[in-house]
């Protein structure tokens, strides 16, 4: 099971998390107003010390613009891309056809997935990894902290022909709601943000070695 940690800032972000053994490292760009957001260069020092460190930079992105992407991940050496915001399949077909490993983030509102109706077309597109994360009654998206409800989350992982990853106010003792979801043979571990850090917003390698050991983390993404 893969451990993805999100919303990395600095130097020391990044050594702590790799220290800890998380295997992906979120790193934000075109996230407008997000209290992680980075700039091209930051985000290119930081998916390098990534990389160096032995973890996975993945890009984290609102952007639905195929060349801005591809220029942001050609200058940052990042070959993984999370698209976070509601960017169509044929953003997904255009990111694989540069080789790059794709992860699209599904939307769970209480029961419904918000892009139900797309999945085949996302999965036709080449969609590597899916992410299952919550969107708020109001429609917040990203780092709500607010779980998904297990058992659609679980209807939905059933139907999906790639892994997935779940996110969504991921914390240890909650681990037990997911029994069924985390038996699925596509279930490839957690995304986390919120619950990562401490009261003064960094992260915390107690909360982090707490939220792998209660999840079963094992490690290692190639
Ligand atoms: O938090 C945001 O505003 C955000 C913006 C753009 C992309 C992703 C964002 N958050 C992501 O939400 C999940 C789950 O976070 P949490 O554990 O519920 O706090 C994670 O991938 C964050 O990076």
């Amino acid at each position: 099971m893969w451990t993805k940690i999100c919303g990395a800032t600095g130097d020391a972000d990044i050594g702590l998390l790799a220290e800890l053994g998380v295997d992906l490292i979120g790193l934000w760009h075109g996230v407008p107003g997000g209290h992680a957001d980075l700039t091209s260069a930051q985000l290119t020092r930081l998916a390098g010390l990534t990389t160096a460190r032995g973890a996975t930079p993945v890009l984290v992105t609102f952007v639905r613009d195929a060349t801005t992407l591809r220029t942001v991940t050609s200058a940052s050496g990042t070959r993984w891309v999370q698209l976070h915001g509601y960017q169509p399949p044929a953003l997904v077909a255009a990111l694989k056809a540069e080789g790059l490993t794709v992860v699209k983030v599904l939307h769970l509102r209480g029961e419904d997935c918000v892009e139900r109706p797309l999945i085949a077309s996302y999965e036709r597109a080449g969609t590597d990894l899916f992410l299952l994360d919550s969107v708020t009654a109001d429609g917040q998206v990203g780092s709500t902290g607010v779980p998904p409800a297990p058992d659609a989350a679980r209807a939905l992982a059933q139907r999906l022909t790639r892994p997935f990853l779940l996110a969504g106010g991921i914390q240890p003792d909650i681990r037990d709601r997911y029994a069924e979801l985390t038996a699925l043979p596509g279930f490839a571990g957690i995304d986390v943000d919120s619950f990562a850090r401490g009261q003064d917003g960094a992260f915390s390698a107690e909360r982090v070695t707490a939220l792998r050991q209660a999840w079963g983390a094992k490690g290692g993404t190639s």
